[in-house]
Formats: C-alpha cells, structure tokens, sequence
C-alpha cells in the first residue's frame, strides 16, 4: 500500500477536494436542488404543494429513509421530457467536475417516472445524452445504474427490466433502493438473476436501516457484487469478515446517514470502524441536494468529525477506483493519477 507519510502536515481539506475520485452511490432523481424542482414545474405547468424554493427546503427535517422517501418522489414529478432528465444530469455531472470526480456510477428509479406515464425511452436517452456529453465536454467517465424499487414487487421489477431491455447498451447495471424495512434482497431474486443472465453488473441497498440478515441475502441470493450503504455490517462479526475477506466495497454515505438519523450525529458514524477492519469503503452523497452536500462536503465534513488523516484520504479514493465497474487499465491509470497528486501535496502543492 502507498504510504502517505510525507503528507501528514497538509491542508486536508484541499487535499480531499482536488484528489480525483470515482462517485458510485449518486441517485440522479436525489440531486435535483429545490431551485430546478421549480424550474421544471413552471416550465411542464406542474403544481407543486409548496409555495417556494424556501417552503420546499423548510420541509426537508427527515426522521427515518420513509420520511425522506415521501418527498424526494413528490420533487421528481416534475420530470416529464427528455430534456428534464438531461438538465438533470447535467447539472449533477457539472457539479462532480467541480468536485474532482472523474467517474460516477448514477441510479436512476425508472419506475418513478414510468408509473406517472413517463416512457422508459424518455428517462433513459435524457440521461444517458447528459453522460455522454460529461465524457466529452467535462472529462468525466459516467454511468448509469437502473434501480427497481423495492416497496413494488418482483413482477412490477420484472415488467421494468424488459421495458428497460432494447436500452440495454445504455446501463451497466441494476441495483435496488426505496423502502428498505419489510422489503428483502431475496424479494427480487428472479429479476437480478435475469439481469446477471444479460451481463449487467449487480448492486443493492441493503443495512442502511435494515439488518445484517439483509447484507447476507444481498451477498448470497442476489449475489450482489457492492453492497450501497452496509453500515449495520457491524453488528455481525461473521459479516464483517466476509466483507473484509471479498473485499465487497460498502459505498457509505455519511451525510444521508446523519440526516435520515441512522447516527444521531457525524461524529458517531461507525465509518473509522468500517476502515480499520479493512473494508473496501467509499465516500459518496446519496441524494446531496436533500442531504446537505456533494461528494466532497461528505468528504470534508466527515474527516473532520471522524477525525481522518490523509492515509485515509488515500485509501479512500483508491477503495473508490478498486470498487467501480471500469476495466483494469482505466482503473490502474486513475490510481497513478491519484498517487501523482499525493506526491504533488507532498512537495507543497497546498
Ligand atoms: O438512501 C436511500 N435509500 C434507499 N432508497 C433511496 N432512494 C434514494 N436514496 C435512497
Ligand atoms: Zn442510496
């Protein structure tokens, strides 16, 4: 492992803002601001029950994910046309440039928006065009992850997946998010085995609220190959060490963990817990215009809290590299820029 001695004394948090690092928990619908929210609804005639950008902020006070949950899917109602799907996107991969994020791995909740009547084709070419245009128009490599919804059923999943088939070219992968409590990986068992059948890549939400035995089901029935949140992993030690001996990146999200109260605080996130029994962790923002930041305020504000150094900083990038779905040289060349930049801090770059 490259050691970070020289950079002890450095500006931490420049060094975790200019670091490159990949973004694999990002759900697209989750970064439209309340200023967009009201674009939209002006621009597609959609009533919205709130007065203003600050009467919408005003009501995001979350208790639990279903609080959340209630109004993030009241916010993407305004999503009708391609276009809406694109200035999505494109305002999500502006702000990852900007926070020296040269890889994103993006959910998106199709049935969000084919239950109000809104195509698949609609979703899906808004944004894959804004992903291809941050490839050439920002430098950033991005990809989409389709998501089913795990509060609707198998054969609401199933239905999902064939409309989603003739775009197949256009996601790398399913995953598998909403209402975790009462809804099991193993509820979706058929639909991720077709998606392994077509060659697309597997993840799921699984012990962001709910148990363990949820983390197990998602390993061993959905044989996921990233588990998205997994901060309850602690709880069991036999989980624990599977995890540490796979190496199956856990992408946390400490700012959404703090605001849906799975902690009470930053400062009690089990994140130090995580990294020192060897798991394969990742930073990233969840839903950043409901929860209070990008990737790199998730960076920041949890080193500060958590008390990171700058060992961490890098293995943290590099765990972000090591765990996305790039091919092997891309993934080596992205580490040795990240160490290039290492050295850089080292030399004084700061
Ligand atoms: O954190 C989350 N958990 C489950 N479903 C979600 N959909 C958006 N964000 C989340
Ligand atoms: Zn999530």
């Amino acid at each position: 492992m490259f050691k970070v001695h020289a950079v002890a004394t450095v500006n931490l948090p420049k060094l975790l803002r200019e670091m490159p690092k990949a973004e694999l928990h990002i759900h697209i619908e989750g970064s439209l601001e309340p200023e967009l929210i009201f674009a939209l609804a002006e621009r597609n005639g959609v009533k919205l029950p709130y007065a203003n950008v600050e009467a919408l902020r005003a009501a995001y006070a979350f208790t639990n994910l279903q609080s959340f949950l209630d109004i993030y899917y009241a916010g993407a109602s305004v999503l009708l046309h391609e276009q809406d799907f694109y200035d999505m996107a494109w305002a999500y991969l502006q702000r990852a440039a900007a926070d020296h994020v040269v890889h994103t791995e993006i959910f998106f909740d199709p049935q969000t928006h084919t239950e109000r009547g809104v195509p698949m084709a609609t979703v899906i070419n808004g944004l894959h065009r804004a992903c291809a245009d941050a490839q050439t128009q920002l430098g950033v490599s991005a990809q989409l992850i389709l998501c089913f919804l795990r509060h609707l059923s198998e054969e609401a999943a199933l239905h999902t997946f064939q409309e989603a088939l003739p775009f197949k070219d256009k996601f790398i992968g399913v995953g598998l998010d909403s209402s975790e409590v009462g809804h099991p990986p193993e509820k979706f068992k058929n639909v991720f085995a077709l998606a392994h059948a077509h060659g697309l890549h597997l993840v799921a939400h699984a012990g962001e609220e709910g148990p363990p035995a949820y983390m197990w089901s998602a390993l061993d029935v959905l044989r996921v190959e990233r588990i998205d949140h997994g901060v309850q992993a602690v709880h069991d030690a036999a989980l624990m060490a599977r995890l540490a001996k796979d190496r199956t990146p856990l992408t946390v999200c400490p700012l959404s963990n703090q605001k849906l109260c799975v902690f009470p605080d930053l400062k009690d996130h089990n994140i130090g817990q995580l990294l020192d029994a060897g798991l394969c962790v990742t930073i990233n923002s969840d839903d950043p215009a409901y929860f209070g930041g990008y990737i790199n305020d998730n960076f920041v504000q949890t080193f500060e809290a958590a008390g990171l150094t700058a060992q961490h900083a890098y293995v943290l990038a590099r765990n972000s590299f090591e765990a996305s779905f790039v091919t092997e040289a891309q993934r080596q060349k992205w580490i040795h820029e990240l160490k290039l930049c290492f050295e850089r801090f080292a030399e004084g770059d700061h």
